[in-house]
């Protein structure tokens, strides 16, 4: 089976960036005009009025109904926080006490592993930056298809080892839960494990490690008027979080709701619909616009991202049976949709609806 792993997908990218140095955050007290964002940008929340917005579900893995609640959420909500996940808790505290030990090394320190500027990995802002004329309060950590160990060297030679041992382990933790996931959202759909149409794209994920994002959100000198992360979707299938006790991710809720908060729960991981699901859904499931706005009691946010989808050669396409409806998407390859989204961010689903 041809594979070719994501980190090429994203190196071939029709991005050209001015800027992938994130600012020296340590060294401001002031918020620099270039990360003061407008109002319309900043608000926090939506329409709002008398009744508290709901809060995204949260399910435990290991009750009997964990199946059906899940379905339920990837419907409703496309976002759901879980618990009994089976992911060591000792291992999410050590890969969080790694991504803070790297957010903290001196400025010039963590240049050794910035990313190139047509690369997919190592130190830099978030790839949506180019989309924005404001900068974002915010430094990331990319690691794709063994990343990890070339850019640990850099940064720790002596001691590079526990480095990658976490974040290997946690990436290898995230694809079978992800995996997990993605065969109880596919029977959900009404499709089992040894379906036809399924097959394909089932194996196809062994194939693929997916990526790892560490997030850095630090104390901010003026909350209001910054954004930690722009809005956007996630593009893969699934995306599993992990935040620390510091709020600041929000989500978008239509009619009249607005950015309601995902609230850090202590031992949950966050699951995310991202654009590839939503499209083998046929639609039924919506991708997540979401954001991160710097914390107000000036807190340093964490966070790390998994991201999992299909080697770069795969297709997805809308199954056929969900809803029996026609298909509203046409079939893509995880290239060329990565390629739409690099060059036209969320107006690339719309691209190709049919
Ligand atoms: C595998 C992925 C998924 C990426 C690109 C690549 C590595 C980094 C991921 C993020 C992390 C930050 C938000 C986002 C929107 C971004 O700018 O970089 C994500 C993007 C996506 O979901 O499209
Ligand atoms: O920090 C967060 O909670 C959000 C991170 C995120 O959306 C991403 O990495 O895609
Ligand atoms: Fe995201």
């Amino acid at each position: 089976m041809a594979t070719t792993s994501l980190s090429h997908v994203y190196t071939d990218t029709h991005l050209h960036y001015t800027h992938i140095v994130p600012l020296d955050f340590a060294a401001v007290d002031d918020l620099p005009e270039s990360h003061t964002w407008t109002n319309t940008h900043t608000t926090r929340a939506g329409g709002g009025g008398l009744h508290l917005p709901a809060a995204v579900p949260t399910i435990n893995l290991r009750s009997p109904s964990a199946a059906a609640l899940v379905g339920d959420a990837c419907r409703e909500w496309g976002m759901f926080q879980v618990t009994n996940h089976g992911v060591p808790a000792g291992l999410v505290e050590d890969v969080e006490a790694h991504a803070r030990r790297l957010f903290e090394l001196p400025a010039e320190q963590k240049l050794k592993a910035v990313r190139a500027p047509n690369g997919a990995t190592g130190y830099g802002v978030a790839r949506i930056s180019p989309f924005f004329t404001k900068l974002m309060w915010h430094e990331g950590f990319t690691i794709m298809a063994g990343s990890a160990v070339e850019h640990a060297k850099l940064l720790w030679p002596l001691h590079y080892h526990e480095f990658w041992d976490a974040m290997d382990n946690y990436q290898k933790k995230m694809k079978s839960l992800a995996y997990k996931l993605f065969l109880i959202i596919l029977k959900s759909l009404g499709y089992d494990e040894d379906n036809q149409e399924t097959s394909l794209l089932s194996a196809s994920l062994n194939q693929s490690e997916g990526a790892l994002q560490l997030n850095s959100y630090p104390s901010c000198p003026n909350p209001s008027r910054a954004i930690g992360l722009a809005p956007h979707t996630d593009s893969l299938l699934l995306t599993i979080l992990h935040q620390n006790d510091t709020n600041g991710l929000q989500i978008f809720r239509e009619g009249g709701v607005g950015w309601v908060p995902v609230t850090p729960l202590k031992g949950a991981l966050v699951i995310n619909v991202g654009d590839l699901m939503h499209i083998l859904s046929n639609g039924c499931f919506p991708t997540v616009y979401h954001r991160v706005v710097p914390n107000e009691t000036r807190r340093h946010r964490f966070s790390v991202a998994y991201f999992y989808g299909p080697p770069a050669d795969s297709t997805v396409a809308p199954l056929v049976a969900v809803g029996r409806q026609f298909p509203r998407f046409r079939a893509v390859t995880v290239r060329e949709y990565i390629g739409l989204k690099n060059k036209h961010l969320e107006k690339a689903i719309g691209l190709i609806k049919i």
